[in-house]
């Protein structure tokens, strides 16, 4: 019998392989919400902070249970918002792209983070233009995607390209509630196994032109709808097989289940009182 030329059973066949990862998390201690750089922020309504933490430590046991290892940033009394180590760099291939913080009030964020990536013997980069890390990077194994329009400066894209040496691709943000592109889209599997990389993201969240160049390099990714967007869905976390996402994003679980990937709603809704999610909580540590 001869191969037919185009697959006959899709992605929603295929069998996912998960790959150990490497985390860095930030215990929210003094997670608070004290300024608004976000429409989600509102510092007239008190956080319940044992909540919180409540909520990421069980976060970071979904982590180890799965078989990451989870490093940890120590958290400071000043830094209400250290929570979020996503935003502190891009690491991929033991290189470290240390991120410039948009916003005074994290800006003290920059030092720690520079502090424990030189302590691990990355090969770290400070940036010279502003960006927040892997909130507006998207890693894959064949390109980068890449975030602009409300935090992330368009040089960042071209400066990770330099630094990398793999395509960035650039795509703007339109929507203030989604402003970090880490809040609009995913990377589900990077392709390191696959060799095909697999993304979900909510298309409002783009610019036309944007959407377009997703359609073309992403044909077939998963389009979620802003209910679950709206309840930081597209914040996930995924290692090939397993997706660890907000609980509330009942929708977007049911997409990946029928794609053959392992949904693991967690609670986040104290966390996303700041505008953050579980993939916020979470810097994956690509190695060289
Ligand atoms: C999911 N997102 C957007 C993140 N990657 N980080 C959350 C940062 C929240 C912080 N209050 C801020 O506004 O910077």
């Amino acid at each position: 019998m001869t191969t037919p030329a185009v697959s006959l059973t899709g992605p929603a066949a295929q069998e996912r392989t998960a790959t150990p990862r490497h985390y860095l998390m930030c215990p929210p201690t003094h997670f608070d919400v004290r300024y608004a750089i976000n429409p989600w922020m509102d510092p007239g309504r008190p956080v319940d902070r044992g909540r919180a933490i409540a909520q990421w430590d069980r976060l970071r046991d979904v982590y180890t249970r799965l078989g990451h290892r989870v490093s940890l940033l120590d958290p400071r009394p000043d830094l209400p918002d250290m929570v979020f180590t996503a935003n502190g760099a891009v690491v991929v291939g033991g290189t470290a792209f240390a991120a410039r913080f948009r916003n005074p009030e994290r800006t003290a964020e920059e030092a720690a983070h520079l502090a424990w990536l030189r302590g691990r013997g990355l090969d770290v980069h400070p940036s010279g233009t502003v960006h927040e890390g892997e909130g507006d990077f998207a890693v894959t194994s064949s390109l980068i995607l890449a975030g602009t329009g409300f935090r992330t400066d368009q040089a960042a894209h071209m400066e990770a390209q330099e630094l990398f040496g793999v395509p960035v691709v650039g795509l703007r943000l339109v929507d203030p509630r989604f402003y970090h592109l880490d809040t609009a889209l995913t990377v589900l599997d990077d392709g390191r196994v696959s060799g095909r990389a697999d993304i979900a993201y909510f298309p409002g969240a783009f610019s036309g032109a944007a959407q377009r160049v997703l359609g073309l390099l992403f044909p077939d990714a998963v389009r979620v709808a802003e209910a679950d967007a709206l309840v930081f869905g597209l914040n996930a976390v995924g290692d090939g097989r397993n997706v660890v996402l907000p609980r509330q994003a009942t929708g977007f679980a049911a997409l990946l289940r029928a794609r053959g990937y392992h949904p693991i709603g967690v609670d986040t809704s104290e966390l996303a009182r700041a505008g953050g999610g579980p993939k916020c909580c979470t810097q994956e540590i690509r190695a060289a």
